[in-house]
Order: C-alpha cells, then structure tokens, then sequence
C-alpha cells in the first residue's frame, strides 16, 4: 500500500503488546509507523511482520552506526523484511552510506534509505562538547549534502531546517523530522522543535510524532487534532 499522508507515529512502547495496541487504533491508509530500539530491542522482527500484518507501511529507526561492510548488512536484513524506510547514521561518512545504498541496490531492494543528520535533541551545546563548533543548522546542510552525494533518498533533521534543506537539496529529496510538538505539547528531551502546520509549511515531506500522541490521555483524540491541523482529517 502506498499512502499520502506525512504522518508517521513513533510507536515507542516497552512492549509488543503495548505497541499493537496503539496500533490497532490507527488506521494504516491514515499514517505510517515507526520502530525504533527499544520496541526493536524487545520484541524483534516480530513487531515488524505484526504491523505489515495490519497493512502498516513500517519505518525501521535503529540509525546504523558501524564499519561499512557491518551496515550495509544490517540494512540489506532490514530490507529484507520488507520495511517501507530505513536510516543509518550520516556521521558515519560517505563509505558508509555508499555501502549500504549500493547493498539495496545490488540486491533491487526498494526500501527508502535515508540518514540521521544532527538528533533533533541536540543544541550548540551539545555539538560543542563532542567537539563539533559549528551550530546545528550548519552541521544538519553539510551532512545533508553528504548523505545526498552518497546517494541516500533523504535525511533526519529538524523541520527548523527544512525550508534550508529543500533549496540546498530539493524537494524530491527527503525531510523526515522528528520533534514536532503542537503548541500545547511539552517538549520533554527535544531541543529544536517545530508544530506539525510549521513543519509541513517549511517543507518537511514527513512528520515523527512520538509522545504528544502515545502518551497524551487520549492518544486518538490526540492524532484527531493534529490530522485536523493539517487539513487531514
Ligand atoms: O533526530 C532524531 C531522530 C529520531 N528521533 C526519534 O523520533 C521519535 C520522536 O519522538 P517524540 O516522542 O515525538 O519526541 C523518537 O522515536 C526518537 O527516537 C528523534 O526524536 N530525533
């Protein structure tokens, strides 16, 4: 099945059953899902084939890290499983990211391959003491470049770059970003946070929407506002 919409809700619960739960809520013509690594951690590829199961288009986020040859093997058995997206780590350089695109490839494997640019939990600080003196937005347009030359159909960064992003790289090219919060939301460990009408306005192509739907009172309550917000509804 392939869908319209942006939305992709971090299923991110310590439990298969908890996540099924959720699960069985959504409507998979409605929004995709995405498994991270405490879902994946417990519960393994099993989480994957329930939520294809249910006719979920699946986002695999376990941001591989690795040597390249380890990497591209990881995400030729993510693939495999028929995930709709997965990432890898952009910071993990241009061999890197060519492994594993050239993996998919040699192997016609469809599954969108994009890479994590700077965490959306991260601000000037943080960079700084990993000894990186650039601000965000900076570090985000050079790792967006490099995953784009390394073949990679998009990146993970905030929707505070968006808008950067699509002049420097286009709007073909994928901008899946995490830290959205509608206005009322707590931001909890997010640092650059944007709302879902702003995110969507500055050219983010899909929204990551954790806890302002999973952990809110009503969680479908919650998602009816949002797709409302969007004109989704
Ligand atoms: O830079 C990144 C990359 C990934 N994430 C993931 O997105 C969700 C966000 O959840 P919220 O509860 O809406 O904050 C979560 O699964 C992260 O692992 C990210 O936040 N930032």
């Amino acid at each position: 099945m392939s869908i319209d919409s942006p939305l992709i809700i971090a299923l991110d619960y310590p439990s298969l059953d908890a996540a099924l739960c959720l699960a069985d809520r959504l409507d998979p013509a409605r929004c995709r899902v995405k498994v991270g690594k405490e879902l994946f951690t417990r519960s393994g590829p099993e989480v994957i084939e329930a939520l294809h199961g249910r006719g979920f288009e699946v986002f695999l986020d376990l941001k591989f890290h690795d040597i390249p040859n380890t990497v591209a093997g990881a995400v030729q058995a993510a693939a495999e499983q028929g995930v709709w997206m997965v990432n890898v780590h952009a910071g993990g350089g241009r061999r890197m990211m060519e492994a594993a695109r050239e993996r998919l490839e040699h192997h016609g494997l469809k599954t969108h391959l994009i890479a994590v640019t700077v965490l959306t939990s991260m601000e000037a600080g943080d960079l700084a003491e990993v000894g990186i003196a650039e601000p965000p937005a900076s570090q985000v347009e050079r790792l967006a470049r490099l995953a784009q030359e390394s073949g990679m159909h998009g990146v993970v960064c905030s929707a505070q770059e968006s808008s950067r992003l699509r002049e420097l790289c286009g709007e073909a090219f994928l901008k899946v970003t995490p830290g959205i919060r509608p206005r009322s939301a707590e931001q909890g460990d997010q640092r650059r946070v944007m709302s879902p009408a702003d995110a969507m306005a500055a050219g983010s192509t899909h929204l990551v929407i954790g806890r302002p739907v999973t952990r809110a009172e009503d969680p479908m309550a919650a998602l009816e506002t949002l797709q409302r917000e969007l004109t989704l509804a």
